[in-house]
């Protein structure tokens, strides 16, 4: 079921990547979901997920978005301003939530990209300090310009020395930022060493999300640990959400 949504403002990262503040009446979620957002476009309606960036109970919905080249919605959803309507789904859909991730003492976020949304919104709302003692944020992109929330995520981690902030800009060299892959960083043990916590099958999970490749080579690496994919009738330790 759609309802009625109402762009109220917008803020752009860079040419391509922006957020939309959308007001709109769905039902409570949880954070980690994903709505569906549609325009009509030729005629049709094209509907795609985006995650919410928001902490449940804000005013208004919050979501991180690229504009994909020839893509179908994003490039639309680009062109919108305050004022503008389009179509949510009534009710957030998806299993990447807090409920669903066992308790762990080490909770290990990976996002490439605008996955990163999922991630801010479960910082934001705070819950996750009741589900594991550490949490690392790994947030990989390929330029500075890309880091979306990067100001909000280094106040954040500067608040609190149970989060940490592993940047990774892989085409360009920035201080303070790997210069490699996600899969690279865990394949040579850096992240681990930065981050003073190992992966491991005792104290870690780890929820990976964006880029199917990421995902599917960082699962890979993961399973070549020992650690298994988590699953209702079988806990394990890796919770995945795929983008495309
Ligand atoms: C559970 C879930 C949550 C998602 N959340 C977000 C989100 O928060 N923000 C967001 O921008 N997208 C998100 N997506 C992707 C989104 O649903 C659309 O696929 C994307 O906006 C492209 O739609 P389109 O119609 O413009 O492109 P299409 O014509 O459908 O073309 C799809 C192609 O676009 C590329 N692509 C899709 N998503 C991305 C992306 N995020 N970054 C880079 N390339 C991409 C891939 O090459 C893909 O094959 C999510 C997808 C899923 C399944």
């Amino acid at each position: 079921m759609w309802v009625e949504g109402k762009v109220i403002e917008r803020r752009d990262w860079n040419d391509k990547l922006f957020s939309l503040f959308i007001q709109a009446d769905i039902a409570p979620f949880l954070p980690g979901q994903f709505i569906k957002v549609a325009l009509p476009i030729a005629g049709k309606r094209i509907g795609r997920a985006y995650s919410l960036v928001n902490a449940p109970g804000s005013a208004t919905l919050e979501i991180l978005v690229v504009a994909v080249e020839q893509g179908q919605l994003s490039p639309a959803l680009a062109a919108l301003s305050a004022g503008d309507k389009l179509e949510v789904s009534a009710r957030a859909s998806g299993f990447m939530t807090l409920v669903e991730i066992p308790k762990c003492r080490d909770l290990w976020m990976l996002a490439t990209g605008t996955a990163v949304g999922p991630f801010v919104s479960m910082l934001r709302a705070g819950q996750l300090w009741s589900q594991c003692e550490n949490a690392v944020l790994v947030y990989g992109v390929r330029y500075a310009h890309d880091l979306a929330y990067i100001d909000e995520l280094n106040t954040l981690a500067s608040q609190n020395p149970s989060l940490r902030l592993m940047i990774s800009v892989t085409r360009e060299a920035i201080p303070g930022a790997f210069n490699q892959r996600i899969t690279e960083l865990i394949a040579t043990g850096q992240l681990e060493q930065a981050a003073g916590l190992p992966i491991n099958t005792d104290n870690s999970h780890l929820v990976l999300c964006g880029n199917p490749d990421m995902v599917s080579e960082t699962q890979q690496l993961l399973l070549e640990k020992g650690l298994h994919k988590h699953l209702k009738r079988q806990p394990g330790h890796i919770t995945v959400e795929k983008y495309w």
